[in-house]
């Protein structure tokens, strides 16, 4: 039987194993800390626990830490790396170090079911759910991880698909028993699932993300077929039932297609629907896929959005684009090692 992984479970499942076992009830603070402040790797080096209860441990569970099979590294610092996610399926965290941040990029699931035009991840198809274990496990298991200021669940996958498990993962982060990280340095981005949004609204305090593409119900609903079952109007008329004035903040991802979504009659409709809304857009560049008939618009025609929006009171601002390189486009390198593996197999 495979052993249960530890490095991913919440102080309740933690205790739940110390209780199975018939360890003290304080074994599972002393577990937690082992885990996510001194980060070890194994069972043995858990030295505040006896011996006795150590193999006990040793017995059903492992640490679950699972280092990086892969990397590529950018001329601009950032680094992917590849993990395994089960047998033959790989995922991406990207590392972005800025000048006084340092951001990792991760990975919720193995494919997605939400099939954006855009999207190299979305032609992957839905493979697989991430465990709060295999989540973690890339914020664990890198060779920066020490130097990590902040999180955005922007990788591979729908994060509001797999809400449980990725509930679970921010607990640990903003936990005092775990990570012990502002929420504020947590971003969650979202299409925007019917199931979840209210839930991730609630029980979490983290900033939210809302992959926005295009203010035009029609023309999103093309570009992102999840339009269809909870669309960008109700989405933003349920968020004005929350207060994003404060500490949490609400922003939205527009990528910007060349003669799709550029021009200012989107600017307008933009400051139409998000009108009352405390938030702020952020403008992407399109990392363009194999096979997809959409171009990325010039910088000029980006900057000229950004300013039209902000002046008229909605602040904008362009996401620096890093990694071309490397593919930064998720699922880029995911989608190759698993080709690879396929030829492997054949
Ligand atoms: C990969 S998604 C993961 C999170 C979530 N599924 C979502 O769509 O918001 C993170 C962000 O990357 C954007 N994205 C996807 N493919 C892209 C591409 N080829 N170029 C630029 N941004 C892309 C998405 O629109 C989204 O805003
Ligand atoms: S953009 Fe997000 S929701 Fe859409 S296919 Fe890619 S990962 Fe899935």
């Amino acid at each position: 039987m495979p052993k249960q992984t530890l490095l991913g479970l919440t102080l309740a499942e933690l205790q739940e194993v110390v209780k199975r076992l018939g360890m003290p009830g304080f074994a599972a603070k002393q577990i937690a800390s082992w885990l996510y402040d001194k980060k070890v790797n194994s069972i043995d080096d858990m030295t505040n626990l006896s011996l006795k209860h150590r193999d006990l441990l040793k017995d059903v569970c492992e640490v679950g830490a699972d280092a990086p099979v892969d990397a590529m590294r950018s001329v601009d610092g950032t680094v992917k790396y590849l993990y395994r996610a089960g047998e033959k399926h790989f995922v991406e965290a990207v590392y972005i170090p800025d000048e006084e941040r340092a951001t990792l990029c991760v990975s919720s699931q193995v494919g997605c079911k939400m099939n954006c035009k855009f999207c190299m991840t979305g032609k992957q198809g839905f493979i697989a759910n991430l465990t709060a274990n295999q989540i973690i496990n890339q914020i664990n298991s890198f060779p920066e991880r020490d130097k990590l200021t902040n999180i955005v669940m922007m990788g591979m996958g729908e994060p509001l698909d797999n809400l449980d498990e990725v509930l679970k993962a921010l607990e640990i982060m903003t936990s005092s028993y775990g990570y012990g990280w502002s929420p504020k340095r947590i971003t969650l981005s979202t299409v925007g699932l019917r199931k979840g949004f209210q839930r991730f609204i609630e029980e979490s305090e983290c900033h939210l993300a809302v992959s926005l593409h295009s203010p035009v119900a029609m023309q999103r609903r093309e570009l992102m077929p999840a339009e269809k079952a909870f669309s960008i109007t109700e989405m933003v008329d349920l968020l004005k039932n929350y207060d994003f004035s404060k500490q949490r903040r609400l922003s939205f991802e527009y990528i910007v297609f060349k003669g799709v979504n550029d021009s200012l009659l989107y600017a307008k409709e933009l400051l139409k629907l998000l009108r009352g809304l405390d938030c702020r857009v952020n403008l992407i560049r399109f990392h363009a896929i194999p096979g997809v008939d959409l171009e990325g618009a010039d910088m000029e025609t980006m900057n000229k959005l950004r300013d039209y929006l902000t002046s008229h009171g909605l602040f904008t601002t362009i996401r620096a684009s890093r990694g071309e390189d490397i593919f930064a486009a998720c699922g880029m390198l995911s989608t190759a090692k698993q080709e690879e593996n396929k030829q492997e197999l054949i």
